[in-house]
């Protein structure tokens, strides 16, 4: 008989989500009006489509009212800065968010400095941004800052740990890194021009792959004992059928990993548990004023 093979503790997402919005519920709860949060998604890209689904769906469950606004891939840039502006200066609408990413004719960085900083749920706004890395956190974007909730849920805390994080992105890999230093952990940022990969994320007390690409970590990139939290979500579209959702990291790396997030249910609900706790914060600053 073979031994029993090596399998790393699970770090489920939804237990974590299902804590953090009780605790969003219960604030929104004490709030004079519900806080409100305006979704905007241009396009029908169906991930996107299905992201902002279910973020709508949770908001309402949470307690707080929400609206999207889906517009047409071909809406201008004045049209989109137009509705940016209006919500801006709709004092029911507590937090925006504009679904990343956008199509090719519409400058991004315009768009994302046109959102009202108090009201950046996702913490994109150069204001947000420069608060993060100043540790003085305002919004702070919500998968790095799920990441956090979900480590903290599960015990595991990143002071003192070697941090590596393949990515680099201005949604993950960046605001990650800001919020790991932040919570004194020594981080190294990861990324394709990085030489001897291996060498590098073998380091990792905890190692977080944001790349998308799938089942790119393999088992002999990992320090044995290490948490690994997998943020990639690749889909791969089914004929008829649901899309399957693979992790960046393969399921294997579980014999060497001691704690490893699962992909679906690891990260991706974070997210939008988070997004509600940060649009209730939002609301909560405003009715200060
Ligand atoms: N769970 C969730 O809630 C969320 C999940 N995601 C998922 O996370 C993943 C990453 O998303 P995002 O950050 O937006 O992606 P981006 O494509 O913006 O960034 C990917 C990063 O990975 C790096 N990379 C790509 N290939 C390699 C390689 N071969 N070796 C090392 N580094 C590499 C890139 O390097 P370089 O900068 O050099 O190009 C880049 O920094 C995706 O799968 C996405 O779907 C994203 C947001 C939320
Ligand atoms: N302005 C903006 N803000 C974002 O936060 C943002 C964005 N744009 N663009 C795209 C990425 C991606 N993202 C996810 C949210 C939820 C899940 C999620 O709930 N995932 C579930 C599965 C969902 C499913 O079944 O499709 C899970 O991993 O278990 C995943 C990914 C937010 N993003």
């Amino acid at each position: 008989m073979t031994a029993p093979e090596h399998k790393a503790q699970k770090l489920a997402g939804p237990p974590a989500a299902e804590a953090l919005l009780r605790e969003t519920a219960e604030r929104a709860a004490k709030l004079a009006q519900k806080p409100h949060l305006s979704i905007v998604r241009l396009g029908e890209d169906p991930a996107s489509v299905s992201y902002v689904a279910g973020k709508d769906a949770r908001a309402k469950e949470t307690g707080l009212s929400s609206t999207v606004h889906a517009l047409p891939e071909e809406t201008t840039q004045a049209e989109l800065l137009a509705l940016i502006r209006q919500l801006n200066g709709d004092s029911s609408v507590n937090g925006i968010l504009v679904q990343l990413p956008l199509p090719e004719h519409i400058d991004e960085q315009e768009i994302l400095l046109a959102i009202d900083p108090d009201k950046d749920v996702d913490g994109f706004h150069p204001m947000n941004v420069g608060r993060l890395w100043t540790n003085h956190p305002a919004s702070v974007p919500c998968t790095p800052q799920g990441v956090m909730y979900l480590l903290k849920h599960y015990g595991i805390d990143p002071a003192g740990k070697r941090v590596v994080i393949i990515g680099r992105s201005n949604i993950v890999g960046r605001p990650m890194a800001g919020l790991l230093m932040n919570a004194h952990a020594t981080v190294t940022v990861a990324h394709s021009r990085t030489r001897d990969l291996r060498a590098v994320t073998r380091e990792a007390d905890i190692l977080i792959a944001a790349i998308g690409k799938a089942h790119f970590v393999t088992p002999d990139m990992v320090k044995p004992g290490a948490v690994v939290i997998d943020v990639g979500i690749n889909r791969l579209e089914r004929e008829g059928k649901k899309p399957k959702l693979l992790g960046d990291v393969h399921p294997d790396v579980a014999q060497v990993a001691s704690a490893m997030t699962p992909v679906p249910g690891g990260v991706g609900p974070m997210t939008i548990a988070q997004l509600l706790g940060n649009t209730v914060a939002a609301a909560e600053e405003q009715a200060k004023r």
